[in-house]
């Protein structure tokens, strides 16, 4: 039918050996989908389904193979089995027949089934039509409104495969948007994480707001929040040309459980409400971490301090001490508020972060990165003080005038120290 089957798919390149699977067994989802596509992926997520015992083939694969067993869904019978570089998920059938399983799917896409014992392929939905047209359609409405996670990961899968929603597929989801807020937070964070991770994304977020996905969540958001979107990743994307390393934290992840990169951190800034207390709400509301909340309202608060020319020595100091590792996120909001406001060129902007930028960088900066000279236990043995909030205070002074030059020594702190509290 569609040519041979790709070899991507040919069971020699499992993490399990296809004997372990009954007669039949069928592989489903998004890994026969990519390997029609000829996508490949980094990280191997196989989904099967099975007529009857699908609990007891993972069970027994786990066991074998040794690999992690987690049973996901006990009603429904489906569990997990975690290899050390692919999962493999074995779900019950649901209904009498396969047909029946592939029906109760999202996406005709998604609906495409491979018998590995066979090599065939069951496509009842004709869904590599869709995949030729780069298509997501619907199976039916009655299934998005089954599961209205759907409705986001069809902005998702989108973004991701460089697909387009089919019209009436779009005008379905335009009609169920309210039954969004059916579904888990957390599982629809998941889904807007992949659409603020890169810029493939961000067409669709501002889509999905267009058909009113997003405004449960964002309560706040006008358009111009949506088009910040773009400028934030215009803004990353010049600062990754002129300082490479900045442009790398700006890849890094917050948490390794909840995966959001700084830039994503950065475009929560411009979906929150501007009032660092309504985001924390807004932001608790969809199960974000507290270090991801404290990055986002760290970076809300001090993008504008940024832009303040002629600051003194010890300003840049305590700037930095707050902005901490937020400071690229930070930036990226300074440089989307100018092109905002004055519409300067990004260059030209540029240059108005750079010293801050250089100090960031730099290691051995005192500002950016100052080292203690006196512990507070030395300075309280050496002044002979009691520990109190005063023992920091002093630290913190010490801390300013090495920033300034003025120590440089532990004897110079202490003695800076000795200075201040008898003055
Ligand atoms: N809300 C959902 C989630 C999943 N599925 C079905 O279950 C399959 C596997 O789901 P999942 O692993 O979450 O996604 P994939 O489609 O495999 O794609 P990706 O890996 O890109 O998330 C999907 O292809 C789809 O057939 C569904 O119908 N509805």
């Amino acid at each position: 039918m569609h040519g041979s089957v790709p070899s991507t798919l040919a069971p020699e390149n499992w993490p399990f050996s296809l004997e372990w699977l009954p007669q039949p067994a069928y592989m489903v989802g998004g890994a026969v989908r990519d390997a029609l596509l000829g996508r490949t992926r980094e990280y191997l997520d196989l989904d099967f389904v099975i007529p009857s015992d699908a609990v007891k083939v993972a069970r027994a694969i786990a066991r074998h193979y040794q690999a992690g067993f987690v049973l996901l869904d006990p009603e429904r019978k489906i569990a997990r089995v975690v290899f050390p570089h692919a999962t493999a998920d074995f779900a019950q059938q649901e209904g009498n027949n396969l047909e029946t399983d592939l029906h109760r799917r999202d996406f005709t896409v998604n609906a495409i089934a491979y018998n590995p014992h066979t090599q065939e392929i069951i496509d009842p939905l004709q869904g590599y039509a869709d995949l030729e047209q780069r298509l997501l359609r619907m199976v039916s409405l009655t299934n998005l409104k089954d599961d209205p996670l759907r409705l986001m990961r069809a902005y998702r899968q989108a973004a991701q495969l460089g697909f387009t929603i089919e019209p009436a597929t779009q005008s379905a989801i335009r009609s169920l948007a309210s039954h969004i807020t059916h579904v888990a937070a957390e599982r629809v964070r998941v889904e807007i994480g992949y659409l603020l991770a890169s810029p493939q994304g961000t067409p669709w977020i501002v889509k999905a707001g267009e058909d009113a996905l997003i405004a449960p969540y964002f309560k706040n958001a006008t358009c111009e929040s949506f088009n910040k979107l773009a400028l934030v990743d215009t803004a990353a994307t010049l600062l990754t040309e002129n300082w490479p390393q900045l442009g790398l934290e700006l890849e890094q992840y917050v948490r390794d459980t909840v995966k959001t990169t700084w830039l994503g951190i950065a475009k929560l800034a411009c979906l929150v409400h501007s009032n660092p207390e309504v985001a924390e709400i807004e932001l608790q509301e969809l199960t974000y971490s507290r270090a991801e909340i404290r990055a986002v309202t760290t970076a809300l608060k001090l993008f504008s301090q940024l832009k303040l020319t002629n600051m003194s020595l010890r300003e840049q100091y305590f700037l930095f001490r707050e902005v901490g590792i937020v400071f690229a996120a930070t930036v990226v909001l300074a440089l989307v508020d100018d092109t905002l406001v004055e519409a300067m060129s990004g260059n030209k902007s540029l240059r108005v972060y750079a010293p801050l930028i250089r100090r960031y960088l730099n290691p051995d900066d005192l500002v950016a990165h100052p080292t203690q000279l006196v512990s507070g236990k030395e300075l309280m043995i050496a002044l002979n003080i009691p520990a109190s909030p005063l023992v920091g205070e002093l630290l913190t002074e010490i801390a300013v005038a090495q920033a300034e030059g003025k120590v440089s020594t532990p004897a110079e702190a202490t003695e800076f120290a000795h200075q201040l509290l008898d003055g």
